[in-house]
């Protein structure tokens, strides 16, 4: 998995490395702006061919800095550049204030508040947004937002001619580059190249979609501390997840056995595209267990997938003495009610074995709406259980990290959607995939990864009724695979929207578990 890295851990690994003599600030501040100036070329090679007109922001940190570095490489090579700078040169920090003076010796600076109002009609090939990167703390003050909303407007007036292309220097300013929060943002940028290793914020929330296409440029620093298992450490969902997926042989039984719990008459739709994931992920045996009135119902709609009556929650007992049954979902078109009543016996089940261990378990929809009204079941939780709220669900689980998600920062680093996934998982002993765009999964032991549905894999045609039992499925039908729960909610995040590519526009959610085979086939299995 690829790693990510926080403000914090980037300043720890730069000053490990300056402390330990490899390196200098100034090395560092050099590499970060020939690795923005090689990034812009490579994706706009047009531009090395004419004298572009570029103007470069800089803001009164080391981002600036970089901001400083950039402009000079790109005079250097020819260009026509000019600065724009907030902020007092003698508050620059060192590095920062050297290339500062460096520049001084090629053009001059002039404050960025010349900005408001964009360029008139002068014609700008390429912005540099150098004013903010991961040290911004707080909100942006007006007086910087303000000339970063002009250009941005300025870029649409009719009468322009040319597209202004904008790069980022390590953030879009005014993103917090650890939760993706909007704390300013006004440019949105064409090209964002970032340092070393990717940002958390650069994947969450408003992240993907005001990076445009997002580079990591290296910039000669050592790779950082062991991955996985690091409480704080937020890693990438990729590829290489999905291959629990597969199957090498055996017999059904050795694929294990998917019970899906239905609601009544009219509403088993939802559970049954959960069975059809689960039994399309490659579980051997998937039963859908409904009340007696809707066995009719489902009868007339499974055919592989095999139909139990539960009417209680002892009927559910009884049928979980069968322990061939090694994954459950509920919540899918289950009623709240219903699924209120059936939890205590789903997280009752257990298998005494070489070991003791439970069920794998997803409680989705209608069940995570019945464990916010109870805080019992929530105490009965173990760690082979799966939540997957969205976000009105996840309000309701844990209402006062919504409320932090959602507070005014104040300063410091900015609580995010890991951070809130995180102490999630912590409080609720169990796995918790905290659904979006920006999917986060987090265990109870601090682990932590994003998979966002962006950059090369966007899937915007998941926003469709069903996708998210569907989702459900996927998780169980992984669990019933013997898959770690961590490991069944990304590969199943990462295959949902895998699916949602191959498939494209026109997708609906039953689309979904079809389109499976076909990605596996993608895959090479
Ligand atoms: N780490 C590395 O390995 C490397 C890092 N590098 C580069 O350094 C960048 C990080 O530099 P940085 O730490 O100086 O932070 P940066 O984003 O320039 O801003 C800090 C300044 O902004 C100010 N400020 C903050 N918020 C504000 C607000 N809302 N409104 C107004 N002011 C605000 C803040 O003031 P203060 O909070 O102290 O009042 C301070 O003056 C990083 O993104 C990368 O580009 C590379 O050179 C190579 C290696
Ligand atoms: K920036």
């Amino acid at each position: 998995m690829t790693e990510l890295l926080t403000s914090a851990q980037m300043r720890g690994i730069e000053a490990a490395a300056m402390a330990s003599g490899a390196v200098t600030g100034l090395d560092l501040m050099e590499r970060a702006g020939q690795g923005v100036v090689d990034a812009l070329l490579a994706m706009w090679p047009d531009l090395a061919s004419g004298v572009p007109r570029v103007a470069v922001l800089c803001g009164p940190g080391n981002n600036g800095g970089d901001g400083f570095v950039v402009a000079r490489l790109l005079r250097e090579r020819g260009w026509q550049v000019e600065v724009f700078a907030h902020g007092a040169p003698d508050r620059l920090p060192p590095d920062a204030r050297a290339n500062h003076d460096r520049w001084l010796a090629l053009g001059p600076v002039a404050p960025l508040g010349d900005l408001c109002g964009g360029f008139g009609k002068a014609h700008v090939d390429l912005v540099v947004d150098a004013v903010f990167g991961t040290g911004l703390t707080r909100a942006l003050d007006w007086d910087v937002e303000q000339p970063l909303a002009d250009i941005s407007e300025w870029r649409l007036k009719p009468w322009r001619q040319g597209h202004t292309r904008i790069v980022a220097v390590d953030v879009p300013s005014g993103l917090c580059a650890d939760s993706g929060r909007d704390l300013g943002l006004r440019l949105a940028a064409d090209l964002t190249v970032t340092f070393h290793r990717a940002k958390p914020g650069q994947y969450l929330a408003e992240g993907p979609d005001h990076c445009g296409r997002l580079v990591v440029a290296d910039i000669g620093l050592p790779p950082a501390a062991p991955r996985s298992s690091q409480p704080g450490e937020v890693t990438l969902v990729d590829a290489r997840a999905p291959r629990s997926a597969l199957k090498w042989g055996g017999q059904k039984y050795d694929h294990g056995h998917v019970l899906v719990l239905a609601g009544g008459v009219g509403q088993g739709g939802a559970a049954r595209m959960a069975a059809r994931g689960a039994l399309r992920m490659g579980a051997g045996l998937v039963t859908l267990g409904c009340p007696p009135a809707a066995l009719i119902e489902n009868a007339a709609q499974l055919n592989a997938i095999m139909l139990r009556r539960v009417d209680d929650p002892a009927a559910l007992t009884a049928l979980l003495e069968d322990r061939r049954i090694n994954a459950l979902c509920l919540g899918p078109g289950l009623g709240v009610e219903r699924a209120a009543g059936l939890l205590p016996a789903a997280l009752a089940a257990r298998r005494e074995q070489a070991a003791v261990f439970w069920p794998g378990l997803v409680l989705d929809a209608d069940a995570l709406t019945a464990l916010a009204a109870d805080p019992a079941l929530m105490a009965l939780l173990h760690r082979n259980c799966v939540l997957t709220p969205h976000r009105g669900e996840f309000a309701r689980l844990f209402p006062d990290l919504i409320e932090r998600l959602h507070a005014e920062p104040k300063g410091g680093p900015v609580f995010s959607k890991a951070d809130a996934t995180r102490e999630a998982a912590r409080r609720a002993g169990c796995v918790v995939l905290f659904k979006g765009a920006d999917t986060v999964i987090a265990d109870p032991e601090g682990r932590c990864s994003i998979h966002a549905a962006a950059y090369d894999r966007p899937a915007p045609w998941l926003a469709t009724a069903g996708a998210g039992d569907v989702l459900a499925g996927f998780i169980a039908g992984l669990l019933a695979r013997r898959n770690p729960a961590v490991r069944a909610a990304e590969s199943a995040a990462w295959l949902h929207v895998d699916c949602a590519r191959s498939f494209g526009p026109g997708l609906i959610a039953e689309d979904l578990p079809e389109e499976l085979p076909k990605v596996f086939r993608a895959l090479g299995w």
